[in-house]
C-alpha cells in the first residue's frame, strides 16, 4: 500500500517506521501545505499534523478521492463539516482520537462503568490526562471521548477543563490536563465517594500503539468508501 504522511513530526516519524516494516511504502510525507500531484500517488493518507492544519488535508483527500485516516485532534468543530464534505464527494475517512487497541478496549471499559455508576449518587466522577509538553491541545481528544462516553450514560451534561474558568459546573465532569516532559498519555477515570474511589487508568509506554492502530484503519479503509469509527475497525479484527 501507498501512504501519504501528512504531518511528519512524533506520530508522523513512528507511523513511517512500522508501516515500512508491515511492508508498506511511504509514497509521500509532508509537515507543510500538500503538493496535489505528489498526494495524488497515493492509495491512502493519514493524517497526523495539527490543529489547524487537519480539515485542509482531510477535504483534499477529500477532492482528490484519497481514503483518508486522521488522528490529529483540536480541529473537532469542523468535523461535521468534513462528514458532509466527505458523504458529498464520495470520500472515504476515519477520524479517531486515539487510534490504540488498548484505548479503544479501554473506552468499552470505562462505557461499561459508567453504567454501572449512572445510579451511585455518592460517588463523584472525575477525569486526568497527562501528556508530553509538547502538546497543543487540552484537554486532550482521548479525555473528550471518555467525557462524552460518561455523559451519554449518566446524569452529567458536559465536561470543563480543570482551573480555566469559574463557570456553573453543574453536572458537568472536570478533566485535569497535566503536562510532564515526555509522557506520550495517561488517562485516568476516577468515581470517588467519601468511603473509596473507583479508579481505572491507561497507560500508553511508547506511541507505537497509536501508530500500529492507525495503520491497521488505514489498511482497512483502502478499498471502503464512507465514514466509518475505530469502532468499525475493531469489529471486524476482534
Ligand atoms: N489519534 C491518536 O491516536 C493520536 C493523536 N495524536 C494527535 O496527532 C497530532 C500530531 O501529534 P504529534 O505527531 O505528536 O505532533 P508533532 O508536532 O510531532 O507533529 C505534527 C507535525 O505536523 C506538521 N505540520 C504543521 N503544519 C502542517 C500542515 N499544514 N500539513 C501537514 N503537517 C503539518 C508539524 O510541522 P512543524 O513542527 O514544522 O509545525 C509537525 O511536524 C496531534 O494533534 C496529537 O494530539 C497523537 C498521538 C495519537
Ligand atoms: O498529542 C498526543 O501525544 C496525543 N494525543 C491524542 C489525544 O489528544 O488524545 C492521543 C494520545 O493520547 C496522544
Amino acid at each position: 500500500m501507498k501512504i501519504a504522511l501528512l504531518g511528519y513530526g512524533r506520530m508522523g516519524k513512528t507511523i513511517e517506521e512500522l508501516a515500512i516494516k508491515r511492508g508498506h511504502e511511504i509514497c509521500y510525507k509532508t509537515s507543510t501545505a500538500i503538493d496535489e500531484e505528489a498526494l495524488k500517488e497515493a492509495d491512502v493518507a493519514i493524517d497526523f499534523s495539527v490543529p489547524n492544519a487537519a480539515f485542509t488535508n482531510i477535504t483534499m483527500c477529500f477532492k482528490l478521492n484519497i481514503p483518508v485516516v486522521s488522528g490529529t485532534t483540536g480541529w473537532l468543530d469542523n468535523y461535521d463539516k468534513a462528514i458532509e464534505i466527505c458523504h458529498k464527494s464520495n470520500g472515504s475517512f476515519i477520524y479517531a482520537s486515539n487510534f490504540s487497541i488498548g484505548v479503544n478496549l479501554f473506552f468499552k471499559l470505562n462505557k461499561t462503568l459508567a453504567h454501572l455508576m449512572a445510579n451511585q449518587q455518592d460517588y463523584a466522577v472525575a477525569l486526568k490526562e497527562i501528556h508530553h509538553t509538547k502538546k497543543l491541545d487540552a484537554p486532550s481528544g482521548t479525555a473528550i471521548t471518555l467525557a462524552e462516553h460518561i455523559i451519554d450514560a449518566t446524569d452529567n451534561t458536559k465536561w470543563h477543563l480543570n482551573n480555566q474558568d469559574s463557570k456553573d459546573h453543574t453536572n458537568s465532569i472536570g478533566i485535569t490536563a497535566e503536562r510532564t516532559p515526555d509522557v506520550p498519555g495517561t488517562h485516568t477515570i476516577s468515581y470517588s465517594s467519601k468511603i473509596d474511589t473507583i479508579e481505572i487508568t491507561h497507560t500508553a509506554h511508547t506511541r507505537e500503539g497509536f501508530a500500529l492502530g492507525a495503520i491497521i484503519a488505514a489498511e482497512w479503509l483502502k478499498d471502503k468508501t464512507g465514514v466509518f469509527t475505530m469502532n468499525d475497525v475493531l469489529d471486524s479484527i476482534i
